[in-house]
């Protein structure tokens, strides 16, 4: 099950030439304000007719040359900023309006409604309820449509953090448990740490570069894209075991890490960020240093202030001077050791 994606559109002021694939799980287009992510949901939902190229869902041609579907005939999913609810319906009734006509449809309902926590809301009106509990019944709503996509454009951006942190959990439960590719069009890093499971950056009409969400946050050249603070990788790992000191050991494929304060039992797996400004390079073992993570690492690329290092399989960034890259004299293939001063623990 996958999306493909490619077609140009020209606006007067802007050319749109967008290419991509998003497979199942999360994909996340990111882009500055008007670099083209809600024309390119608007070609893939059918509500754009672009100038040319080919758009298919699972092999099904929803825009080529000879066809163009109609919205309704495209099997997508579309989650508003704004939920878009029906005032007048209670939750249940705007739950069930899409599926009014399906059959399997009073099935999906009860795993849908479960899925989602739902159940305590059903006979209340959108009036009624939060602004995250609107935006779990808006997603409830798309998944009862049967959609082989499901389209959210900023879903998160109409609320405060409080409610936002509230939803999360629901959108990591639908990426985990349903297999379908889903969109989620945002301007917020973090969001996309969190969800994303493919990123596409977009700018000025062109995709500048798709991929897997750690691949694309150890791409050097990507870095400038996410904003300067955010350049740093996402590493998986497993907690090994609580040291007696309280600190966590965990395993990684670059070799063990300590870390500090975080509540988490033995076997539980994580992925942790580790910022290209909290990482130093030494090219000999340092000694009499107060960073407990040390890991040997090869220089793989070096562009534009920032360092890509392999270590085993995993990659991650060290900001760097062009000084030391010189005094260091870096460069692919050198061996050194990434001293890792701070990482943050994200949910897996
Ligand atoms: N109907 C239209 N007619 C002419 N130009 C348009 C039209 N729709 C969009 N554009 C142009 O295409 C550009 C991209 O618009 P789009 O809404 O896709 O950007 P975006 O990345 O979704 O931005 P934002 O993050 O602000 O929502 C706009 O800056 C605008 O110049």
């Amino acid at each position: 099950m996958s999306l493909a994606v490619a077609f140009r559109h020209a606006f007067p002021g802007l050319d749109l030439d967008i290419a991509f694939e998003a497979p199942v799980g999360v994909t996340a287009l990111f882009g500055p304000s008007g670099c083209g992510k809600t024309t390119t949901i608007n070609a893939i939902a059918g509500l754009l007719r672009p100038d040319s190229g080919r758009i298919a869902l699972d092999g099904r041609v929803l825009f080529d040359r000879t066809t163009n579907l109609p919205p309704q005939d495209r099997r997508i999913g579309y989650v508003f900023q704004d939920a878009r609810l029906f005032p007048h319906m209670t939750v249940a009734q705007n739950l069930r309006y899409p599926s009014r006509w399906r059959r399997g449809a009073a099935r999906d309902f009860d795993r849908i409604v479960e899925m989602l926590a739902l159940g305590p809301l059903l006979s209340r009106r959108p009036a009624t309820l939060s602004g995250g509990e609107r935006q779990r019944t808006a997603i409830g709503r798309a998944l009862l449509s049967d959609p082989a996509l499901l389209v959210m454009d900023e879903p998160l951006a109409a609320l405060d953090e409080a409610r936002k942190a509230e939803i999360m959990p629901w959108l990591e439960r639908l990426r985990d448990e349903i297999r379908l590719p889903m969109l989620f069009v945002s301007h917020a890093v973090p969001e996309i740490l969190r969800l994303a499971t493919t990123v596409v950056l977009i700018q000025q009409g062109n995709v500048r570069g798709a991929g897997a969400l750690p691949d694309i946050l150890a791409d050097p050249a990507m870095a400038p894209e996410l904003g300067a603070r955010e350049a740093g990788a996402l590493i998986s790992c497993r907690v090994e075991a609580r040291e007696p000191d309280g600190m966590l050991k965990v395993a990684t494929a670059a070799g063990p890490m300590l870390l500090q304060g975080a509540d988490l039992s033995p076997g539980k797996s994580l992925r942790l960020r580790v910022l290209a400004h909290e990482v130093i390079l030494s090219r000999d073992p340092p000694v009499g240093l107060s960073a407990l993570n040390i890991l040997p690492a090869t220089v793989t690329r070096i562009s534009g202030g920032l360092v890509q290092l392999a270590l085993a399989d995993e990659r991650m960034l060290a900001q760097v001077t062009p000084r030391s890259v010189e005094t260091l004299d870096l460069r692919p293939g050198t061996q050194c050791f990434a001293i890792i001063k701070s990482v943050s623990v994200l949910p897996s």
